[in-house]
């Protein structure tokens, strides 16, 4: 996983060749960790201005996320832990749950519509990832702010439905009031937009008018809870420079639009739903284990990033680690801090104790690790092994056992691979293929047995007794 090589751009000089200083509350620092990509407006004396309102007294942010899904993802995680650095810093947080526009269907890096969804899915949906904002919250407070025994109370954080304020309002107030702002050149203009145009598919009404909504979303924020930022991925862009003129024609206030950088898979391609590549947040739909093994993947080169991005080590501990992940690179020290503080955010203690148990089943090679695991554990850690439903018969060898699976290609081939040791049964090598399946030395207390033939074929044996 990579996250897109940062422009150079203005923000820069002004934040780092001035020597004006700053106190913690200047959360455009975080520019440094790699979590800001850009700002709206970038000139010098926006640059100023925003520093001075969030130096001056704690300020509202917020960003939004539509309920497309039943859960969260990674890349979305990147947005929630740039709130809670807001959070952290003394601001207030507000996460947006787009239950009116995940209606509209967001254009934005998109090559077709949306299709659209049933009223009760979204309602789900917006269920489900509350759920997930709520627990990372509550994770960060418990595990990374408490445990610190940092002596301040962070800032609560606040979650609001746009539907709210869509459900009373009226179209034709809509359209006549906020809809005349928009002029009709600008928004064709957005690359959401010229994207699609120039697509076969082209695109509806309903999503051409999306960034008026996400606009008035933001005025919505501002009118009600002074909220002046807004972060979005850099994909949000466009939206948050519609919501800026919005603001401003109705307000002439100042706001400013936070962009994060796109987490990306090696490839290159945007971790999310639409790529079909996303890593959830919702431990039934991705498990704790799986979150773990995904940043303990993390090349060595990324690892100092995803640090800065995804976890709360301050600067100095971050450079302590990397520094001694490079005198022993093997030990994989970063990777391995990386995808603990990301699971113990995501998944809490219990999410973690799993997470670790099942790669040490995988990688300790032990029975008792096997033992612990309970079945759904052990179908998930070896989600690519076959598995197969055997009666236990009594009398039933090692050499039946495997060719009822059938992990070798005949009886000869079985006992030939067998005695050569090329069979293990729960992580123990059996090379007499006469041996008698006992339940007591051969099946784990969750009625299962693991399988593994050559290097890596493994087989699930859910035993019928
Ligand atoms: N891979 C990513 N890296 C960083 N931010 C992301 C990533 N994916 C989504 N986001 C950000 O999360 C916020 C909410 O995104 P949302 O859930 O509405 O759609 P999405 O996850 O982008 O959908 P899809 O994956 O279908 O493109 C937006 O600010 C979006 O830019
Ligand atoms: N448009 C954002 C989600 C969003 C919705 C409403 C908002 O006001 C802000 C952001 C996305 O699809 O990623």
């Amino acid at each position: 996983m990579i996250i897109r090589k940062l422009s150079r751009f203005r923000l820069e000089t002004v934040l780092f060749q001035n020597h004006r200083k700053y106190s913690n509350r200047n959360v455009l620092k975080l520019r440094e960790r790699g979590l800001i990509e850009d700002l709206f407006p970038n000139t010098p004396v926006a640059v100023h201005e925003a520093i001075d309102l969030l130096v001056g007294k704690p300020q509202t942010v917020y960003a939004g996320f539509d309920p497309t899904a039943e859960s969260l993802h990674i890349g979305n995680l990147l947005i929630i832990c740039s709130l809670i650095h807001w959070q952290r810093a003394g601001h207030f947080p507000i996460a947006l749950l787009g239950g009116a526009t995940a209606q509209i269907g967001d254009p934005s890096g998109k090559t077709k519509d949306r299709d659209e969804a049933a009223l009760y899915i979204l309602e789900e949906n917006t269920d489900g990832i509350k759920r997930n904002i709520q627990t990372v919250f509550a994770n960060h407070e418990k595990y990374f702010w408490e445990k610190k025994a940092k002596a301040e109370r962070l800032q609560p954080l606040q979650i609001v439905n746009n539907s709210k304020w869509y459900e009373s309002m009226n179209v034709v107030d809509f359209i006549g009031h906020v809809g005349r702002q928009f002029r009709m050149g600008t928004m064709l203009r957005r690359e959401s937009v010229q994207t699609r145009l120039d697509s076969e598919v082209g695109m509806s009404f309903t999503e051409f008018t999306y960034q008026i909504f996400q606009a008035y979303d933001w005025l919505h924020l501002y009118r009600k809870y002074n909220c002046r930022f807004q972060i979005g991925g850099s994909d949000q862009m466009g939206n948050i420079v519609s919501g800026h003129h919005l603001i401003d024609r109705f307000e002439k206030a100042s706001v400013f639009g936070v962009t994060v950088p796109l987490v990306k898979t090696t490839h290159g391609d945007k971790l999310g739903k639409t790529a079909g590549n996303a890593v959830w947040l919702n431990p039934k739909m991705s498990s704790p284990f799986e979150m773990y093994q995904h940043f303990t993947r993390t090349t060595d080169n990324d690892v100092e990033i995803l640090l800065k991005c995804f976890t709360f080590n301050s600067d100095a501990e971050i450079d302590a680690i990397v520094r001694e992940h490079k005198n022993t690179p093997s030990k994989r020290t970063a990777q391995k801090k990386l995808a603990e503080d990301v699971t113990l955010l995501v998944h809490g203690e219990a999410g973690l104790k799993s997470a670790l148990e099942a790669t040490e089943a995988l990688y300790s090679g032990t029975i008792e690790s096997l033992s612990r695991l309970s079945a759904d554990d052990v179908t998930r850690i070896f989600k690519d092994a076959t598995v197969k439903e055997i009666f236990l018969k009594p009398g039933i060898t090692v050499l039946d056992l495997s060719l009822e699976i059938p992990c070798f290609k005949s009886q000869g081939d079985a006992i030939r691979k067998i005695e050569a040791g090329g069979l293990y049964l729960n992580h123990q090598r059996i090379t007499n293929f006469n041996e008698i399946i006992t339940p007591s030395i051969h099946i784990l207390p969750n009625k299962l047995s693991l399988i593994r033939s050559g290097k890596k074929n493994y087989y699930i044996v859910k035993w019928i007794l």
